[in-house]
């Protein structure tokens, strides 16, 4: 890709931060398998997994309120959003790692961009008492030096602070880094936060076209960071 190897070529990029759902690893089964497991406890009706991409990449508080919102409409009893989200996360912890895939070309691409010397971070949205396992169970434990969840800082995705808590982390200016991410939360929180951005079409980004998004490239295979 013409924006990463030109950043390359100047010597100016050090650093990559990833989102996960969506643009590392299709979690989607495993978030709808733990998501219907939650429901079918609740005696509700199940969803499908087309509408359930559409409600991941906010955290899972966000995507048990959009569960519950759904089921409203039916006019069924239904649980307080605390104990329908204490109920997912007990049907995630038992599924996670079972139905999710990594995105063609994932490993082998991080592999290059690792030998290179470039610092790689993970900035996801997912609950940090899941991230470190669904990450070992996928053999990306090794590729990242610094993994920010959801619940890790004070704000998650969009907001800017877990791109600046990175940036400091690595002692990094803003054009140092690029944030590679499949939803608006990714590249608005890359945009709030100065940094550029490139996003990857095939994942969730809320049912919406994320080529209206307003990344600095767009992708179409993880493996096109190293055209
Ligand atoms: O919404 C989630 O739980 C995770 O989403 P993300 O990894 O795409 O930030
Ligand atoms: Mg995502």
């Amino acid at each position: 890709m013409q924006f990463l190897s030109s950043a390359n070529n100047n010597r100016s990029l050090k650093a990559i931060f990833f989102d996960l759902d969506g643009t590392l690893l299709n979690s989607a089964p495993d978030l709808a398998t733990a998501v219907n497991n939650m429901l079918h406890h609740f005696n509700l009706e199940h969803v499908s997994l087309e509408l359930i991409c559409k409600w991941i990449g906010n955290g899972a508080p966000k995507l048990i309120e959009r569960v519950l919102d759904h089921q409203q409409k039916s006019m069924v009893y239904l649980p307080t959003h605390q104990n329908a989200l204490a109920q997912f996360y007990a049907q995630y912890d038992k599924v996670q790692g079972q139905y999710s895939t990594l995105y063609d070309g994932v490993i082998d691409t991080l592999t290059v961009l690792k030998s290179i010397g470039l610092s790689m971070a993970v900035i996801t949205n997912k609950p940090s008492q899941f991230t470190p396992n669904v990450l070992k169970a996928h053999g990306l434990t090794e590729f990242f030096e610094l993994v920010l969840s959801g619940d890790s800082l004070a704000q998650k995705k969009p907001h800017p602070l877990p791109i600046e808590h990175a940036l400091a982390h690595f002692n990094l200016a803003k054009h140092n880094v690029i944030m590679v991410g499949d939803s608006t939360s990714d590249i608005s929180a890359a945009n709030n936060a100065g940094i550029a951005s490139i996003c990857v079409t095939y994942g969730y980004n809320h049912g919406e076209n994320p080529l209206d998004l307003a990344a600095n490239a767009h992708i179409h295979r993880f493996s096109q960071l190293l055209d």
